[in-house]
């Protein structure tokens, strides 16, 4: 490849040239440049403008090859880039410099007459510096447009060798002429010939070169015209495509809408398609349904023919029948219009039967309603009398009764027979016919002497449960006593007994008594309400406990109020207590609850439950009828009586709270029993000891001689509390030897 070739860009080389923006006036010229002002010079320049084509860094490197072939001839330019100061580099117009030895090949070969030349001077005294060869004296011999053609250092190197050449001249004229001068001066000629033959040769490469990049800068300017055009062709092709792409856009979506368009056109005429494709179906099941009616009619047109010739001749055997027909029509008009005449004096006879009729049943509906009044005031007169009757029943069964249940044993009592008493009871036909039941408790100890002694105690009482007896038996005897509460009898009843026998259960414990009185009480309320009775009802529930009166229905934890008893016109009432009034049965069940919570329990040894109070439930009736104009007010007392036990078997020991306790409780029993003695004295207006304890008081009013007192005396069948249940047995006997006088029943005032 030439250099020409070399200059001229390639076309893949035109985008990057194009995209360089092209500075025509920065680009150098090699005849600005100081090409050879410096060594470097090349090396720093060509690299600063982009655009110098490469051939001319190759051409100049070219020239300085050239130039390190001439240093081979003896042409060093950096001995012109160095002038020499020191007057030592004159060997550089000569030879390369040995900076090392600072020796030359020029001194070497005239070393030994320069040498002896010093020498000489050191021998007339005076040191001479040998004279640097300088190329200011080849200028002045050869011309000053070399010094000019190398730049301004040359011009700089040869003025500052005048002053060596003068030194020289200066020597020249002290060692005067020799030959070896002039042989220098001779070798000296010959090179600066070498040297203005090279710098010609210089210039001629140089306006070559100069040439070249003159035509490069040409072709530069051609290309970058070229580039020009081909950028704006590209900007129009550019802008072409854009809007044929824009077009094509276009012409697409112009034609999705076709398509779309054609594609629902194509949808609708199916749906055409189909719905024709269903009529033309429906016209040919119509057509064949056509074609078989009209086969069908065509059949009955012709069986309607043979037909109608049947009945043509029906018709005429009809018409003959009609006649004979008419004319008996004409005789039952006849007979009609005198069955009128006689309806119309039917309809007549109806009428007054019928207002007749009406009478009658007014006067059996009158009669009806007099004698359902006659009836009413019957049953009024007979509720009366059975109230009556009942109430001598009951005063028949005795104003004081007594009832004694034997609980059953509990699973952990039953572990050995011995363990249970032996306790026999009378059979129940006996019991019926007689109206009282027995039990007999047996009893075996050993005598003074060591003999075994067996006693019997008989008992005699209204009634006697065994341990089987559930508590529905039980209160199928005591309903009726406490079904005169709603006849306005005051009605108290007692659960008697040592402790763990069984009173709270047999009154509260699954459907005792109590809920169970309350449940009948409001069943027959609600029954008699038919003949005319309303009641109201409420209930209080309080408790003694050492004497002392506590709400069980108050509020709070425990009742603080101090409570007081007041008679007042023979009524006992108790200050400061909760009365709630009552409308059904659930709400008693809640009260019951209530006061169950409040309840004093505190442990003795012979039940940790045990009871140490006593509670008395207490149910307040009034009612009154309208209609036979009958008011009635009473109360029923059932009343939970604290453990019966002696103070020894109490467990009170030495706790004095528990022996008090005991004392209290065993006092109001006795003061119980000495009120139930009393009464039973039989002395009319005698002296009744009700003050002798609360409990009495309390209940003076059940007790007195108008009301109706069940004790239930509770025993247990465990042999160990054989004692106990023998006390009780005899306090129960001594209640129910009592007769008190004839129960008055309770008419509100
Ligand atoms: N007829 C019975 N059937 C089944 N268990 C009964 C019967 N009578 C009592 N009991 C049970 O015997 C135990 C003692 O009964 P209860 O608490 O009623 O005695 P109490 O005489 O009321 O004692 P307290 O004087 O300490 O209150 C209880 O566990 C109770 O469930």
């Amino acid at each position: 490849m030439t250099d020409d070739q070399e200059n001229i860009a390639p076309m893949s080389r035109l985008p990057r040239l194009a995209s360089s923006p092209a500075r025509p006036s920065s680009i150098p010229t090699l005849s600005s440049a100081p090409l050879v002002s410096s060594g470097n010079a090349n090396k720093r320049k060509l690299p600063s403008s982009p655009l110098a084509p490469p051939s001319t860094k190759r051409s100049v490197s070219g020239s300085s090859s050239g130039l390190r072939s001439s240093q081979r001839g003896g042409f060093v330019p950096s001995a012109v880039q160095e002038p020499s100061s020191t007057g030592r580099s004159a060997s550089a117009f000569g030879a390369p410099t040995n900076r090392r030895t600072g020796s030359t090949e020029s001194t070497s070969s005239a070393g030994s007459s320069s040498t002896s030349a010093t020498t000489r001077a050191r021998t007339a005294g005076t040191v001479i510096k040998r004279p640097p060869v300088s190329a200011s004296s080849t200028t002045t011999r050869n011309g000053s447009t070399l010094g000019r053609s190398i730049g301004p250092s040359a011009r700089a190197t040869s003025r500052g060798v005048s002053p060596g050449l003068a030194g020289t001249s200066t020597a020249r004229s002290a060692i005067g002429s020799g030959v070896a001068s002039a042989a220098q001066f001779k070798s000296h000629d010959g090179r600066l010939e070498n040297v203005e033959r090279m710098v010609g040769g210089f210039k001629d490469l140089l306006e070559r070169e100069q040439a070249k990049i003159s035509s490069l800068q040409m072709s530069q300017v051609d290309l970058q015209a070229l580039l020009q055009s081909t950028q704006n062709t590209e900007r129009e092709a550019r802008r072409d495509l854009s809007s044929a792409s824009e077009q094509l856009a276009a012409l697409r979506a112009s034609h999705a809408r076709e398509i779309d368009d054609l594609e629902r056109t194509i949808a609708r005429k199916d749906r055409e398609k189909r719905a024709l494709e269903d009529e033309l179906r429906d016209s040919r099941e119509e057509v064949s349904r056509e074609r078989e009616t009209i086969r069908q009619l065509k059949q009955s047109l012709a069986e309607q023919s043979t037909q109608h010739i049947t009945l043509s001749a029906q018709l005429q055997a009809s018409q003959m029948q009609l006649t004979s027909v008419q004319a008996e029509v004409e005789r039952a008009t006849l007979s009609v219009s005198s069955m009128k005449a006689e309806l119309a004096v039917g309809l007549e006879n109806a009428k007054k039967a019928e207002e007749m009729a009406t009478d009658r049943v007014r006067a059996a509906e009158e009669e009806r309603d007099r004698r359902i009044a006659e009836i009413e005031e019957e049953l009024r007169t007979a509720e009366t009398i059975r109230r009556k009757l009942h109430n001598q029943v009951q005063e028949l069964k005795g104003n004081i009764r007594v009832f004694a249940r034997v609980r059953p044993a509990l699973a952990h009592e039953s572990s050995s027979p011995e363990a249970l008493a032996e306790i026999a009871y009378g059979d129940e036909r006996t019991a019926q016919e007689t109206g009282q039941s027995q039990i007999v408790v047996k009893s075996r100890s050993e005598s003074a002497t060591g003999q075994a002694r067996e006693q019997e105690y008989p008992f005699t009482f209204d009634k006697i449960f065994a341990p089987q007896a559930g508590q529905k038996e039980v209160f199928e005897e005591i309903s009726m006593l406490a079904q005169s509460v709603l006849d306005g009898y005051n009605v108290c009843i007692f659960a008697y007994g040592q402790t763990g026998s069984g009173k709270s259960w047999t009154m509260e414990g699954d459907a005792g008594m109590i809920p169970r009185a309350i449940d009948m009480i409001f069943a027959v309320s609600s029954g008699l309400k038919d003949r005319g009775w309303k009641y109201q009802m409420e209930g209080q529930y309080l408790e003694v406990y050492n004497e002392v009166i506590n709400d069980l229905l108050g509020s709070g934890q425990f009742d603080s109020k101090k409570h007081e008893i007041k008679t007042v016109d023979g009524k006992v009432s108790v200050t400061d207590v909760v009365s709630i009034p009552l409308n059904n049965p659930r709400q008693v069940s809640t009260l019951l609850e209530r006061a169950s919570s409040r309840r004093a329990v505190a442990a003795t040894l012979m039940n940790e439950r045990s009871s140490r109070s006593h509670s008395v439930f207490t149910l307040k009736v009034r009612g009154e009828n309208p209609l036979t104009n009958e008011r009635c007010e009473a109360m029923l007392n059932l009343v939970d009586l604290a453990g019966s036990e002696r103070l020894e078997k109490s467990g009170a020991g030495e706790n004095k709270d528990r022996m008090r306790e005991t004392i209290n409780i065993n006092r109001s029993l006795s003061a119980l029993a000495d009120v139930i003695g009393a009464l039973g004295s039989g002395k009319e207006g005698g002296h009744v000891p009700y003050r002798n304890s609360t409990l009495t008081r309390l209940l003076q009013t059940s007790l007195s001689g108008s009301s109706k007192t069940l004790m239930m005396c509770n025993l247990s069948p465990l042999s160990v509390h054989l004692n106990e249940t023998l006390c009780s047995l005899r306090f129960a006997t001594k209640v129910n030897s009592t007769v008190v006088g004839q129960v008055k029943k309770q008419n509100a005032k």
